[in-house]
């Protein structure tokens, strides 16, 4: 059984008369131990597909399930890192985390919630940091803090909605090495969004356009055969590397040209006709025929973007 199974799900938002379908026909199966990436455009519905497996959002169609159940709210077998990272400003890395791993692990003794809290610091490698507030802290370094107060609940999925986006590129490439390193070594199943399609395959053993139709819905799975751990200096010359991201960004490019509607536009054309001026003190422009008014329509093709 998948350990998250999304079936015929869709979604949409608004009253009647104002609704807005956003995804539809949505299926999805993720393994236990699987990395999969969902890459589409901004503004596609990525945040509202990943939060039919937080919970936070409920399909209107289909259903959305783990271990085999329906997902109905969120659950602490489910984490989520935002793209902000929602830390307690008042409390240190350690608090922070400290905080998560006190509410979820009741029973366990202060002695082991402590090894626990400090194993997370540590593997997001914030050991030197961890008596520090999130003020004294680079979006990089807040953004390990977050995914390691995810990670120490052990949840049985990690759930990324674009943790990076808000990073500069060279920290976000950082973190990107960081994250797959962690993965390597814990294999907790991973569904991560973003809409970089060089981070998709960087990071995924498998991605997953979402394709910018009108209602969004999943293209096909690719699978990314590349030996672990990636090297992102040498991938980058690497040929499969650059046949998926070639294969990934034309299915998103197709997807969205086929987006495109036709419509048909009457344009009234302007009442002007050109006349040769060089003409003017000349017998033949006494006898030329125009300008005439004239009142004339063309029809013309014109394209919109949804
Ligand atoms: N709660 C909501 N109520 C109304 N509309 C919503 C709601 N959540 C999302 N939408 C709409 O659904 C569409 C998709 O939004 P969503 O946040 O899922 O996209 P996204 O791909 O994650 O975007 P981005 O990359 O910009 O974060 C948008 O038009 C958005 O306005």
């Amino acid at each position: 059984m998948p350990l998250i199974e999304i079936k015929n799900a869709s979604k949409g938002f608004g009253l009647p008369g104002q609704r807005t379908e956003v995804l539809s026909d949505i299926n999805l199966s993720v393994e236990e131990g699987e990395f999969v990436v969902i890459v589409g455009y901004s503004g596609s519905g990525k945040s509202t597909l990943i939060n039919l497996i937080s919970g936070l959002v409920k399909p209107d169609v289909g259903v959305a399930m783990i271990e085999g159940k329906p997902i109905t709210e969120p659950g602490p077998d489910r984490g989520l890192v935002f793209q902000n990272y929602s830390l307690l400003p008042w409390l240190t890395v350690e608090e922070n985390i400290s905080l998560a791993v006190d509410e979820v692990f009741k029973d366990w003794t202060k002695e082991q919630r402590a090894a626990h809290v400090k194993k997370h610091i540590g593997m997001v490698k914030l050991s030197h940091a961890a008596h520090k507030l999130p003020r004294e802290l680079s979006g990089g370094m807040r953004q390990r803090v977050s995914l390691a107060r995810t990670l120490a609940m052990n949840p049985k999925v990690l759930l990324m909605d674009e943790p990076l986006s808000a990073l500069d590129a060279l920290t976000r490439a950082t973190l990107q090495d960081e994250i797959a390193e962690i993965w390597l070594n814990n294999k907790t199943t991973v569904v991560w969004i973003t809409n970089d399609p060089d981070e998709a395959i960087l990071v995924a053993d498998r991605v997953i356009p979402l394709l910018p139709t009108s209602p969004a819905t999943l293209g096909e799975s690719i699978q990314v055969d590349i030996e672990r751990p990636r090297d992102r200096k040498a991938i980058n010359h690497d040929p499969k590397f650059k046949k998926l991201r070639a294969h990934l960004i034309s299915i998103l490019l197709d997807a969205k040209s086929k987006n495109k509607t036709k419509s048909s536009l009457k344009l009234a054309l302007p009442d002007i006709l050109p006349e040769d001026l060089n003409l003017v003190n000349s017998f033949e422009f006494l006898n030329r025929r125009g300008p005439k008014r004239r009142n004339e329509l063309k029809n013309e093709e014109v394209e919109v973007t949804a």
